[in-house]
């Protein structure tokens, strides 16, 4: 059986290594919809509050009102440098890799698997006209090679 508990949150980043519009630095109300796997062992399932009390904290801590910021982005370190300045603080969720929205996706679901759930796929929308699906296998995929994520070819194959 799949439960779908649908989450959303307010986040910045940009895409350094693009030079279009996403160069610059924006934000975007993200949607996460997830698809759990669930064994009925009597009337209930897993209950959707028990989703929740895991996700939604997560998502407002590391997340919301934040900025996804790739560590190799050159802005990172300038930000990071207002921060020793001042004293100030943002809330960065930091990615070894662009912040695209597939990247994010393989996040998301490393970070909601290792809750303890069971994710057939998810659904990332970014804007308006375009959402993600990220399957499990996707995910595999993605943790057998991790190049795919920075787009660097793998040191194997690298001339
Ligand atoms: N495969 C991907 N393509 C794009 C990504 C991405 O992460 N993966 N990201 C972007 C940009 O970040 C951008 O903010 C979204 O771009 P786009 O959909 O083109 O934005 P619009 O303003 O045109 O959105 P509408 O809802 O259609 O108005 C770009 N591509």
């Amino acid at each position: 059986m799949i439960i779908q508990k649908q989450y959303k949150f307010y986040a910045a980043h940009r895409n350094e290594e693009l030079t279009d519009k996403c160069r610059n630095l924006h934000g975007h109300r993200y949607g996460l919809i997830c698809h759990f796997e669930v064994e009925r062992t009597g009337a209930l399932t897993t209950l959707f509050g028990d989703f929740d009390a895991q996700i939604e904290p997560h998502l407002k801590e590391h997340y919301d009102h934040g900025m996804l910021i790739n560590k190799s982005d050159p802005l990172y370190e300038t930000l990071k440098e207002h921060e020793r300045r001042t004293g100030e603080r943002f809330r960065f969720k930091e990615f070894d890799a662009p912040t695209t929205v597939e990247n994010l996706a393989f996040t998301l679901f490393s970070e909601i698997i290792e809750m303890g759930f069971r994710l057939s796929h998810i659904e990332v929308r970014e804007t308006d006209s375009s959402v993600i699906t990220y399957t499990r296998e996707d995910w595999i995929a993605d943790n057998r090679d991790r190049s795919r994520l920075s787009g660097e070819k793998p040191s194997a194959v690298r001339e």
